[in-house]
């Protein structure tokens, strides 16, 4: 597994007005979006490209362009939903697939209750999109769900990871999948409730609202 820690002063700003407790759901959700566009920049480096011939208004040229597969942007529900919009001004080719994981916030078992993804993704690059890496068993999950589909690209981009997370992810995931963790910033550790300290609370219930 490969960690990418975004470091940047415009990432380091958003992040600290996320974080606080008094920033509104309106706020967050556009910082979300924003955070989500920094780091698909380096999220999407390795994405494979291809010659493509074109006329300039002036001369004719060879340009690149992102070669298919079409990649494949697939948010975590309910908190990777306030990510989709941001990744998809950035790569508006790919195509959207939808997984809803919950975490039992009791046992943090997970429990899987929406999926919307193709059968085959072998050989497509998945973008996976979650803001909160915290015990990492939602996105154990989720990687283990893509992978048994056949892909074999993975590049996660969260905004805050937990180390007790990414150490999970770095064991519990099969070597031969190629797993990218992209994040602005890794935390100190989870509490009790296994949630991420310093962290920014829950991130679906900041995002929409507490629903249970
Ligand atoms: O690393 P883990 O310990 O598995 O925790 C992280 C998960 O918890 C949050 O989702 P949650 O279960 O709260 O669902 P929600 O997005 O609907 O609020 C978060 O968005 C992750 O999916
Ligand atoms: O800190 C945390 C941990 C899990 N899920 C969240 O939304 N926040
Ligand atoms: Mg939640």
């Amino acid at each position: 597994m490969e960690l990418h820690v975004v470091s940047h002063p415009l990432v380091d700003h958003k992040l600290t007005v996320l974080r606080d407790k008094n920033t509104p759901s309106n706020t967050f959700r556009e910082l979300v979006s924003e955070i989500v566009m920094l780091e698909a920049y380096e999220a999407t480096r390795d994405l494979l490209v291809e010659d493509v011939d074109i006329e300039t208004p002036v001369a004719p040229m060879t340009g690149k362009r992102i070669a298919p597969p079409r990649p494949m942007i697939v948010p975590v529900l309910r908190a990777g939903l306030g990510m989709l919009d941001g990744m998809m001004k950035l790569l508006p080719t790919a195509e959207v697939g939808f997984l809803g994981m919950k975490r039992d916030e009791e046992t943090l078992d997970i429990i899987t209750y929406a999926n919307r993804l193709p059968d085959d993704l072998t050989g497509r690059h998945v973008f996976l999109l979650d803001p909160m890496l915290a015990t990492g068993g939602t996105l154990v999950a989720a990687i283990e769900y893509l992978a048994e589909r056949g892909a074999r690209e993975i590049t996660c981009i969260d905004v805050l990871a937990a180390p007790e997370g990414l150490k999970r992810l770095e064991t519990a995931v099969d070597p031969s999948i190629n797993v990218r963790v992209v994040v602005a910033a890794v935390d100190e550790k989870l509490n009790e409730k296994a949630y991420i300290v310093p962290g920014l609370g829950d991130a679906g219930d900041r995002l929409y609202g507490i629903v249970d």
